[in-house]
């Protein structure tokens, strides 16, 4: 099977500088290391590649270009962003969804799908618990609301039936969507988990893009075979206290070094599976490759929370663009948007800490996002 190894492989060659040189290929023969079913493979096929001829690439070169990420960040980052022209409508940026808000819990989803929006995306929805709907709505008129979720069962019908036919509810919402977030302030309630479980069911088959953070990665932890054959994105966000549950759920050994462990529990949860270990670096590691990425981007020193939220939000954005680029092909290229998501996040919080420091709040950093988008990636570069 060849994939198509893309396109920022062009940037590197466009730019041809240091960490490039040694990268030449667009293409990639990946014969025994991926089977059949392996992540997001898509059927063989010949291209002439954008700006670069068709080459073929070999796993140590993909490597070199996983490492690179870090190096050549922002600019491989241009072919993701989606420009902005008067012939676009509506959508064509991107819809995420954020599933998650409870009534314990109304700020976490806000925090998500607005960081989203604030970034570019044209529509995001929230589908939470019905109590949490009202507040989550005053917060802002921009997002869609849908106050879907249940903590008890409906009349006459057991958990099972009632999670089933809530999941229906929102799964008739995923053809308009291009990434989905679970977690931020789900809670823990039995009904919603199950629910829950059936929605991953259906985003993972249709291969959306899936972002799992907080009581979504305790929902993965509880059913560890959820995710197991599942080939599609999932990027799974955990800070150090869910990382502790998620290698003991998943029974890896705790004793070999914080790289190790990281590769193994990726490949552990599932084939497509891409890990961000949240902390003073963020650490990425994905299933099927064999590098981590360290993002070292000066953060705050705030450690108020929310900024989680933030980070899920980013990273819908980014994935909810990747998906919509239809050049794009090969897993690897996936660290980008993952990758930038964590730059990003930690960016603007720098930006926020500077002004408000102690005070700094999520809100803050929220209301960094343009500012600091039109920094990094400005209009005119696009
Ligand atoms: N405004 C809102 O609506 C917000 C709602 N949120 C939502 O809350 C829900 C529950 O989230 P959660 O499981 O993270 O529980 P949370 O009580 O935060 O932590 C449990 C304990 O773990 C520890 N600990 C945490 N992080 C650690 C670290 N990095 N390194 C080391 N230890 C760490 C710490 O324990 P300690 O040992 O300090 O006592 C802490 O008390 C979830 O739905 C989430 O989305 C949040 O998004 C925030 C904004
Ligand atoms: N020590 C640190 N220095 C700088 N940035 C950090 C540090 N720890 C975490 N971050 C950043 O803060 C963001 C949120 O990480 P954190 O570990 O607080 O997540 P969380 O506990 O899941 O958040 P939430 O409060 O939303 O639940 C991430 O972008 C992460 O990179």
């Amino acid at each position: 099977m060849i994939w198509r190894f893309g396109f920022c492989y062009n940037t590197l060659l466009r730019n041809g500088k240091d960490a490039s040189k040694s990268i030449k290929a667009v293409l990639w023969q990946v014969g025994k290391r991926h089977s059949q079913n392996s992540v997001y493979s898509y059927p063989l096929r010949t291209i002439a590649y954008r700006r670069t001829p068709m080459q073929v690439a070999t796993l140590d070169q993909e490597e070199q270009f996983v490492k690179a990420i870090p190096l050549k960040w922002p600019e491989f980052v241009k072919d993701i962003l989606p420009t902005l022209n008067p012939e676009k409508h509506k959508g064509q940026c991107g819809r995420v969804a954020v599933i998650g808000g409870s009534f314990e819990y109304t700020g976490a989803p806000y925090f998500s799908a607005i960081s989203s929006l604030r970034a570019g995306v044209d529509m995001a929805h929230v589908f939470c618990e019905d109590s949490a709907a009202i507040p989550i709505k005053t917060y802002s008129p921009e997002l869609i609301v849908h106050p879907i979720l249940t903590t008890f069962p409906k009349l006459d019908k057991t958990v099972e039936e009632t999670a089933e036919y809530i999941a229906s509810r929102v799964t008739e919402w995923l053809s308009s969507l291009h990434c989905v977030v679970i977690g931020p302030g789900l809670g823990r309630n039995t009904l919603i988990l199950e629910t829950v479980a059936h929605i991953i069911e259906e985003v993972t088959k249709r291969r959306i893009p899936l972002v799992i953070d907080a009581d979504g990665l305790y929902l993965v932890s509880v059913k560890t075979e959820m995710l197991r054959n599942v080939t599609s994105p999932v990027i799974l966000t955990p800070n150090r206290v869910e990382f502790n549950r998620l290698t003991r759920a998943f029974e890896i050994d705790d004793t070999s070094d914080a790289e190790s462990l990281l590769k193994t529990l990726a490949k552990s949860v599932c084939p497509g599976a891409i890990i961000v270990q949240k902390g003073l670096n963020d650490l990425i590691a994905a299933a099927f490759s064999n590098v981590v990425v360290h993002c070292g981007e000066q953060g705050s020193l705030r450690r108020c929370g929310g900024q989680g939220d933030v980070l899920s939000g980013l990273m819908a954005a980014f994935s909810a663009w990747m998906q919509l680029n239809s050049n794009l092909t090969t897993p690897s290229e996936w660290f980008i948007p993952v990758y930038s998501a964590c730059a990003m996040t930690r960016r603007c919080s720098l930006q926020a800490f500077k002004k408000k420091q102690r005070s700094m709040l999520t809100t803050d950093i929220i209301e960094e996002i343009w500012k600091e988008f039109n920094a990094v990636f400005p209009l005119s570069s696009l």
